[in-house]
């Protein structure tokens, strides 16, 4: 298990709001909550930018975060990410933060302390780029974008 430093930025985390914990072992997310004063409703259409009351400091370029959507809010209520996915770079050690997109149809009403949104800690290779002027022949070579067809 990794560790990772986390500075707490609201004190309802931790008292009111459940610090994000993995629900079960083979848990891949933690579980963001928004920290709002009061529920904020979400027309069809808008976008947020939510506290979570957290700040993380990754501190290890070899590893990042991904904020997800939660597929139940996602796929129940159209209630996903402005950014579709977030990438926490492993030196930010501001708040995290959270856009929430209601591309649904109905208003959807985010309570305080909500879990809107998912962290995955993931592995990053940073790469040194090496300038050519033609690249080894491959199986591919330039197909892309349906060039295998679709069965
Ligand atoms: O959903 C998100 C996405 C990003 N961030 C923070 C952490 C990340 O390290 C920083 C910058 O994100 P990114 O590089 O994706 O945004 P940018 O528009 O390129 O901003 P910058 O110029 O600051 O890199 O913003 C969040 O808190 N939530
Ligand atoms: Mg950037």
């Amino acid at each position: 298990m990794h560790k990772i430093q986390f500075k707490i930025l609201d004190d309802r985390l931790g008292g009111e709001f459940p610090l994000p914990n993995y629900a079960t072992p083979g848990s891949a997310g933690l579980d963001l909550r928004a920290c709002l004063d009061a529920p904020l409703d979400l027309a069809p259409g808008q976008t947020e930018l939510l506290p979570t009351g957290m700040a993380i400091h990754i501190g290890d370029p070899g590893l990042a975060a991904v904020i997800l959507p939660r597929s139940g809010l996602g796929h129940k209520h159209g209630i996903v990410l402005g950014n579709l996915v977030g990438l926490i770079d492993s030196d930010y050690q501001g708040q995290l933060m959270v856009s929430c997109w209601n591309r649904g149809d109905t208003t959807f009403r985010i309570e305080p302390g909500e879990r809107i949104a998912q962290l995955v800690f993931v592995p990053v290779v940073q790469a040194q780029l090496e300038q050519v002027t033609s690249f080894d022949a491959s199986e591919r070579g330039e197909g892309g974008f349906g060039h295998t067809g679709t069965r």
